[in-house]
């Protein structure tokens, strides 16, 4: 088979311009002429405090709701300029994952991820076959027979994300996926997130109010406040070098409570593990570990080291485990 060529443009998976949203009622805006694009293929967080709009974007992106004012572009389509059959059709590939799981009581988890296929038509024998596929690739094969009731809430939101990825979406928002979980089953789901965003090459936006969460799943980020976009871009330099005052302050909402001795600086990084190797090696370095949490990656580590350590990432990389800042 042939590859057909890459387009020599393709527009953003998701695009904003000047979005603005007023409840009824409300005396302010959720949203104040909007501006905010998501790169095709990223996987983006948009996070904010409470109230900051992000709700209120996802309704939008998935057609519950619509603006006042502006316009909201999912794939390059005007979503206000699409005939009902683009619409739906457009809504099929806009696949969305729940805080609160949204599954039918009364439905298995087979039942529940073949619901949107039973309602796009799709013949009994093949939306089975597909849900079990989906099933096995959540980890959950063995599971299609059990009813909510009897899955643990990891398992519920990997039958959340089966039924998402139904109907093939292009673009997959999980609006606060992780927010009812513990840690560790939270970098469980955000872990596959990550890996069936890579594998299917789909863009993931991932809707949060926790750093955290930006921090273990997305390449990129937008940081809303008071329904305005007030910082975005890759992730990394993002949170390395905060620019706006609600970044940092999201920031700093996470920082451990430490007190530090003259000349030490209180620092996070990702460490494959906490074997005794790299915790060897920290404690070379003069590290003390003050908080640990699974990360996809490993664990996510706060350690004070002497304000003197020359480049954390390098030492520790020179050795075998090895390490990501
Ligand atoms: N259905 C609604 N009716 C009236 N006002 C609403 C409604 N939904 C949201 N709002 C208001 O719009 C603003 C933005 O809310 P939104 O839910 O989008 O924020 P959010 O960032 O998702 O907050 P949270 O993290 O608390 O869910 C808030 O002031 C909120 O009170």
């Amino acid at each position: 088979m042939t590859a057909s060529p890459a387009p020599i443009f393709s527009p953003p998976a998701l695009a904003f311009e000047a979005v603005s949203k007023t409840y009824p009622g409300q005396p302010a805006p959720a949203l104040r002429e909007l501006t905010l694009t998501v790169p095709r293929g990223s996987r983006t967080g948009i996070i904010g405090r409470s109230g900051a709009g992000k709700s209120t974007l996802v309704r939008l992106v998935s057609g519950l709701d619509t603006p006042d004012a502006g316009r909201v572009r999912v794939q390059g389509q005007d979503l206000a300029a699409l005939g009902a059959p683009e619409r739906r059709a457009r809504q099929a590939r806009t696949g969305l994952v729940f805080q609160q799981f949204n599954l039918l009581a009364q439905r298995t988890a087979l039942g529940n991820v073949t619901l949107p296929l039973e309602l796009a038509g799709v013949p009994r024998v093949r939306r089975e076959a597909r849900a079990r596929d989906l099933l096995a690739q959540v980890g959950l094969a063995d599971l299609a027979g059990r009813y909510p009731a009897q899955l643990s809430g990891g398992q519920k939101q990997r039958v959340g994300i089966a039924r998402a990825l139904a109907l093939d979406p292009d673009l997959l928002l999980a609006d606060e996926a992780t927010s009812a979980l513990d840690p560790e089953t939270s970098a469980g789901i955000l872990a596959l997130l990550t890996e069936l965003q890579r594998e299917r090459d789909l863009t993931l936006v991932v809707v949060t109010h926790q750093l955290e969460v930006v921090r273990a799943a997305c390449t990129h980020v937008a940081v809303l406040d008071a329904g305005q976009l007030v910082e975005s871009g890759e992730t990394r330099p993002v949170l390395a070098a905060p620019g706006h005052p609600v970044t940092r302050a999201l920031l700093e909402a996470h920082r451990p409570q430490v007190t530090l001795a003259p000349g030490e600086t209180l620092r996070r990084v990702t460490l494959p593990g906490l074997d005794a190797s790299t915790l060897g090696a920290l404690a070379a370095l003069g590290a003390r570990l003050v908080q640990a949490e699974p990360h996809p990656q490993g664990v996510d580590a706060w350690l004070t080291l002497p304000a003197s350590t020359p480049d954390l990432t390098a030492s520790l990389a020179r050795r075998p485990a090895g390490v990501g800042a």
